[in-house]
């Protein structure tokens, strides 16, 4: 099996990221177990992720963009409905007082909103849940799984229990999937939540290019593999996230409370619907430098992985002779987050460091050309196309269970919260956030 490179200095990354990105185009097949396995049929069903650099993932990725990622301004209305049935969840939990596990319900609102971008509006909550479940279990399953896991015979008889519950997975999302695109297929002219097209809509639309030139629509598998995509992408990462910020904001009151302030002061007695989805985006700096804080320490995706050519292999370190189909890379977003030589106390949680005159004040989420102090979305050409949203969705729940809630340690946390992460395909709390939360008046 391929030797893996393990990248997890700033600075290599960014050679071979950056300057040699022509270099890094595609990621190694063996990493997408879930995807291989939609191979076994011999027809590739490829997504945004696993299609090789080209025409076919330049269609797809500007589709993406073009249709849902692009429009965050006009999406305003959907994220603020979805972040006060969040709240909604929460208060009726906390009715009684006592403490509230957050991750269900977390996952279960970032879920909804993705279902809705993806389907539309008319999604019933059953279906809504088995699809949340689905996506839950085949992250989970994808974390497990060896990633050298190659789609090789040997591998899938290595394997064998871990490929008979990818298939049954698989199996699942179809039968979920299917009848939803149809429906979609009848129901085209009903726009979601009256501002934009469905992600499914988009994507029947859409041609990729085929031998003959003309363009052929997606077929079913494919259909099902970026649905998948979609619901996945924007789903793990995002709650992930929110978990780790809200973990962080309970172990430390104080930033809880100056975030708090902010938020309060944006909303400026008119609630939290008077946040505009515009102040969320560019104004408001300490909720910005608190999620990258989170960010920066918690990744949600630990690891992106390359095939390396050229330069590209020569910068990572891979002297010896490279292989036709490339160097594996594995670069450490966690280690590059943390690495001592870019980061005053990298382990500490400090998120004024991202405030002006902080050591990191024109960092952002998406490394610049010059240098990489921390890439949770990624770099290179195949980059996160989802860093605006994913920022956005973020802050706005985040943003909207500050303004509505005080948090703090469930029971006895006189050691503090429980930090350990879990590395899967998402990286999340080992020990699950539960918090004591009261509703502010
Ligand atoms: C907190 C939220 C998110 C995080 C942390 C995240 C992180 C990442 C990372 C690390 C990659 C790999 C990048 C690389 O290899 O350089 C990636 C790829 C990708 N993400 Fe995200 N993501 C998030 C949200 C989203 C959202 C909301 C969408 C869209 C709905 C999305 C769609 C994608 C796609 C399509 C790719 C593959 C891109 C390609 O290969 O061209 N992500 N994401």
């Amino acid at each position: 099996q391929a030797t893996i490179h393990h990248v997890a200095d700033p600075a290599v990354a960014h050679r071979a990221l950056i300057e040699n990105a022509d270099d890094l185009l595609n990621r190694p097949a063996a990493i997408f177990p879930v995807a291989l396995a939609t191979w076994s049929n011999g027809e590739r069903n490829d997504n945004i992720a696993t299609v090789n650099h080209g025409p076919h993932w330049r269609v797809l990725r500007c589709n993406l963009t073009a249709e849902v990622l692009s429009r965050l301004g006009s999406l305003a209305p959907l994220h603020e409905e979805a972040a006060q049935a969040l709240v909604a969840d929460f208060s009726a939990r906390v009715l009684g007082g006592g403490e509230v596990a957050v991750r269900e319900p977390v996952t279960t609102a970032v879920f909804a909103l993705a279902a809705r971008l993806c389907f539309g509006d008319f999604v019933d909550d059953r279906h809504k849940s088995a699809m949340g479940r689905v996506i839950r279990d085949s992250i989970v399953l994808a974390g497990e799984l060896n990633p050298r896991f190659d789609g090789s015979m040997l591998s899938k008889m290595a394997n064998c229990r871990g490929f008979r519950r990818i298939s049954a997975l698989l199996d699942r999302q179809v039968e979920l999937y299917l009848p939803l695109i149809a429906a979609r297929r009848q129901a085209r002219s009903q726009l979601c939540g009256g501002i934009i097209r469905p992600y499914v809509d988009t994507l029947l639309d859409l041609r990729v290019p085929d031998s003959n030139g003309a363009g052929r629509p997606l077929r079913d598998g494919e259909l099902v593999g970026l649905v998948f995509e979609f619901l996945g992408t924007a789903t793990g990462s995002t709650a992930a996230c929110l978990e780790w910020t809200l973990a962080h904001l309970i172990d430390q009151p104080e930033v809880q409370d100056k975030l708090r302030r902010e938020i309060n002061a944006e909303a400026d007695g008119g609630g939290m619907l008077s946040i505009s989805s515009k102040s969320i985006r560019s104004g408001m700096p300490y909720l910005n430098a608190v999620v990258l804080e989170s960010l920066r320490m918690h990744p949600p995706v630990p690891f992106i992985m390359r095939s390396a050519h050229g330069e590209g292999a020569t910068a990572i370190g891979g002297a010896t002779a490279v292989p036709v189909d490339g160097l594996s890379v594995r670069f450490d977003l966690g280690g590059i987050g943390r690495d001592g030589k870019s980061w005053t106390d990298p382990d500490k949680f400090r998120p004024e460091r991202f405030l002006a005159g902080g050591e990191a004040e024109d960092v952002g989420p998406a490394p610049g050309p010059k240098e990489i102090r921390m890439m949770p979305f990624g770099a290179g050409h195949r980059h996160c196309p989802g860093v605006n949203m994913g920022m956005l969705h973020i802050k706005c729940f985040l943003a909207a269970l500050l303004h509505g809630f005080d948090w703090a340690p469930a029971g006895d946390c006189s050691g503090g919260v429980d930090m350990t992460e879990l590395d899967g395909f998402v990286k999340i709390m080992e020990q699950p956030l539960s918090a004591r939360v009261t509703r502010r008046t």
